[in-house]
């Protein structure tokens, strides 16, 4: 607060804890008019308002502690304010004249000090005690202030106008406060927006996540329509030609039925002629004799009269063969009713609407030939009776005719017989339907059994960019590839094709599933497959630089992230071999090359039809990057196996398998699932690579062993009796992840280049032949009863302490494990070996 008195205006500014009080406090109008109707020289020696303040030195808002320097209120005087400045008169002779009362007008009183005055912060001086400041203590504080202060001087501020002071302080900090409290409101509704806004990002998070999966799921779901589709069309065609061949010889049966039918009526209207001609020639012979003859009279009329009742009686029986015809056709109908209606009610109305037309036809048809029929038999009828009166050839033609007529409508009963055939066609057809309807509810992404098969398409490489290489290969969508060659496109279509635009991580998320198959015990086998060159080391292995990582040590990670996802539920073990089959020879890569030389792997099968490598060192890990390291020092053996071979080209297959065990803690069952990572090696023609000694024995021995996975591949797409697995030792590594009881998934690289047509070409159709491969993959598991009898067991005849530790070496003993110990098979060690 600041006070100028005198002639001129006073102002008043308020700051408190650096807030603008004006905002809050009485309207400055008010505050005028209190001002303006205070009398100050009322209080000129009430020493209860007057009071001693120290005016220091000039001060602006700035320096007054606590205070915003824009935060000040002016009151004005409207008229000259009579400030009695007492202390200024009394010391006007010790030269306090300093403080002149034009210092006054300008002076500012310190804020502190008139707050001290008017006892708003008492409490925060100790010293001063509780009651409000007396003249003395102001005195002691204007003493204290004397120092900074020129002079003192005795100003009288109104009561009313102190008063109003406070009130309007108290105002003020209670806006203060409501303030505070707004301000309090406003971060707590800030807080609370956040934290939605937080929540719905995560929700959006989840929410997109579980898009992605839906859309997976979509898209599985519509290869499998599609599939379904073209199942179904596929059975319809078939269905329409077995309906086809079977009216096609059901007409031939009933064309001869009716042949048969016909010659028998033929004959009988053959006798009918006959015996109308007797008729007529008897009557001829009748009238002839009737003339000379007068005399006998009687005799002759007698004869006439049998000739006519024999005619009669022909004529009956034509009658009656017609009436005979007649009601087999309305049988014929009512059983064309019965079709129809059986067909109607059909709920397959859709493949049998092509049968029902037909019935609809012939029945139409036979609606005509039955008018015809009765037309006929009413004509034949009428002409019967005109050969009863003129006894000529009109019978004769009568019985042409309606021979004709015959004959006519015993073709449309062949074709109504047809129809009525169409019913026993019509069960056939429903059992075929039945099928179609197990096609239609395999609809749903089921895929257990079939193995699957993904195309990964690889960019041109440079040296083929550099010879100006053309793109062949052509994604049409997500299922579809197709390819150019000489004869035109072909198409062949695959679970998944990646083009050469997608990323290892997209590679791998599609495949990643598998895994928690092993994890949960399954048997799972991935292999890359293609011709040399293709992409197979980039799409299992990555890049050589290791800056793409690929399958292999993505799963590597993927399988501890599992782990640690389920640690609180199950007990993992994890164990690994990293073998090479290069030359027809099974090489352990965990050992040194010169060992893994002496050492003799055979592969052998379990009772489960498992596939194992007896004699390979499997390795424990206790993580991914223990197994990573595993599987390094395993690259760098095959590498240095590889120096005196192509080093830019593997020349032999590499499998790596990935053992895991999970024990469930809640229920005690153990579950073992094997990992296989395959990287074939590839094919290539050696007129094409113009490969050499060692080189081209490297790639004999590649190829025969490819050639021999082809037969096994043709032999089982064929459904052949026999599968030529053990032709090699490839074959017989994958024996359980082709047709066997793995999970399996193949990649198929292929290149875009035209230089590499003929290996695409033949890469896409083996592909193809492997999509058909069924396999029966089995979950392996066993109770805990099961698994702690066969721990015991195993502990009992392999010892103690043959656990593994983590990082050490587990060889399975060779020399047939199988023919001393049934049980052993399963037990953790030799699982561990398994392929
Ligand atoms: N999807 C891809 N993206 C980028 N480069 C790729 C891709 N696929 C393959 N390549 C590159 O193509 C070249 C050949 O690939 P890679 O060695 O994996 O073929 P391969 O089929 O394993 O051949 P081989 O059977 O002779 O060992 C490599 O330089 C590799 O980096």
């Amino acid at each position: 607060m600041y006070v100028n008195s005198g002639a001129e205006n006073v102002s008043m500014s308020l700051n408190f804890m650096g807030r603008k009080l004006r905002n809050h406090t009485v309207a400055p109008a008010a505050k005028q008019r209190a001002w303006e109707n205070t009398d100050l020289s009322r209080y000129q020696d009430d020493p209860v308002v007057s009071t001693r303040v120290v005016l220091s030195h000039p001060m602006s808002s700035e320096e007054l502690p606590g205070s915003v320097p824009d935060l000040r209120e002016e009151v004005q005087w409207s008229r000259p304010c009579n400030i009695h400045n007492t202390l200024l008169d009394q010391d006007k002779d010790r030269g306090a004249a300093k403080c002149e009362f034009s210092w006054l007008r300008k002076g500012r009183l310190k804020w502190n000090t008139f707050r001290r005055w008017i006892g708003t912060d008492r409490h925060r001086d100790p010293k001063r005690g509780s009651k409000a400041p007396n003249v003395s203590s102001m005195s002691a504080s204007v003493r204290h202030h004397e120092d900074e202060a020129p002079m003192d001087v005795k100003m009288f501020i109104p009561y009313d106008s102190a008063k109003l002071c406070i009130t309007q302080i108290t105002d003020d900090m209670i806006a203060m406060k409501s303030r505070h409290q707004e301000m309090i409101q406003e971060l707590e509704e800030n807080f609370l927006i956040a934290s939605r806004e937080n929540q719905e990002k995560t929700a959006l998070k989840i929410k997109r996540s579980y898009q992605n999966k839906l859309n997976t799921l979509k898209r599985i779901l519509d290869i499998y329509l599609q599939k379904v589709a073209r199942k179904n069309a596929f059975w319809e065609e078939k269905v329409k030609k077995l309906l086809q061949n079977k009216m096609m010889e059901l007409f031939s049966s009933r064309l001869d039925l009716l042949h048969n039918h016909q010659a028998s009526t033929l004959q009988e209207l053959h006798l009918a002629r006959a015996e109308m001609g007797k008729v007529q020639e008897m009557l001829e012979a009748f009238q002839e004799k009737k003339e000379p003859e007068n005399t006998s009279e009687e005799k002759d009329s007698s004869n006439s009269d049998a000739t006519l009742d024999g005619a009669q009686a022909r004529l009956e029986i034509l009658k009656d063969n017609l009436l005979k015809r007649e009601r087999e056709i309305s049988m014929f109908m009512e059983e064309q009713e019965r079709v129809t209606d059986t067909v109607k009610q059909s709920e397959y109305s859709r493949l049998l609407s092509a049968v029902i037309q037909q019935a609809h036809h012939v029945y139409a048809e036979l609606t005509e030939a039955k008018q015809q029929f009765d037309q006929m038999a009413e004509d034949n009828l009428k002409i019967l009776a005109e050969i009863k009166e003129s006894l000529g050839q009109t019978g004769e033609e009568s019985s042409q005719k309606s021979h004709e007529e015959l004959e006519d409508a015993q073709q449309k009963m062949a074709e109504l017989q047809v129809a009525d055939e169409s019913q026993a066609s019509l069960l056939h057809h429903q059992v075929i339907q039945v099928a179609l309807e197990c096609i239609r509810a395999g609809a749903k992404p089921n895929v257990i059994g079939k193995i699957r098969v993904f195309c990964r398409i690889r960019p041109l490489t440079l040296a083929e960019q550099a010879r100006r290489g053309q793109t062949i290969v052509a994604c049409l969508d997500d299922y579809s590839v197709i390819l150019e060659t000489p004869r035109g496109p072909r198409e062949f279509q695959f679970d998944k094709i990646f083009n050469s635009d997608c990323t290892q991580e997209e590679v791998f998320i599609e495949s990643s599933g598998l895994i928690q198959c092993a994890i949960d015990g399954f048997n799972v086998c991935i292999f890359a497959y293609g011709h040399t060159g293709s992409g197979k080391t980039f799409t299992m292995v990555g890049d050589r630089d290791r800056r793409n990582p690929g399958i292999i040590p993505r799963t590597f990670t993927k399988i501890f992230e599992i782990i640690q996802d389920n640690e609180s539920k199950f007990e993992f073990k994890v164990s690994a071999y990293m073998l090479e089959l290069y030359n027809d020879r099974l090489q352990d890569l965990f050992v040194s090359p010169a060992e893994a030389f002496s050492n003799r792997i055979e592969i052998k099968r379990d009772r489960k039809g498992l596939v194992f490598a007896q004699g390979a060192e499997t390795k424990e890990a206790a993580s991914a990057g223990e197994l990573f390291a595993l599987f390094e020092q395993g690259c760098a053996n095959r590498h240095i196996a590889a120096t005196k071979m192509n080093v830019e080209s593997s020349r032999s297959h590499l499998i790596v398998g990935i053992m895991i065990e999970s024990r469930n803690l809640t229920n005690g069952s153990v579950s073992f699932g094997k990992l296989s990572l395959v990287d074939l090696a590839g094919s290539e023609r050696a007129a094409k690579t113009g490969a050499k000694d060692d080189q081209l024995k490297e790639a004999n021995s590649i190829n025969k062993s490819l050639s021999a996975l082809g037969d096994v591949i043709s032999a089982l797409s064929m459904e052949q009796p026999h599968v030529p697995y053990r032709n090699n030792k490839l074959t017989q590594l994958m024996q359980d992840s082709l047709g066997g009881n793995a999970k399996t998934l193949m990649f198929l690289n292929i290149s875009p280049s035209d230089g590499n047509l003929d290996e695409t070409l033949t890469s896409l159709i083996y592909a193809t032949r492997v999509k058909a491969i069924t396999n029966n993959a089995q979950r392996n598991i066993d109770s805990k009863e099961i698994a702690q009898l066969k721990e015991a067991n195993a502990e009992g005849k392999v010892g103690p302490g043959h656990r593994m530790q983590p990082n050490k070496a587990h060889t399975v003993p060779s020399g047939g494990i199988r023919g001393t110990t049934a049980n052993y098979e399963v037990t953790w060690p030799t699982y561990a070996a398994n392929v």
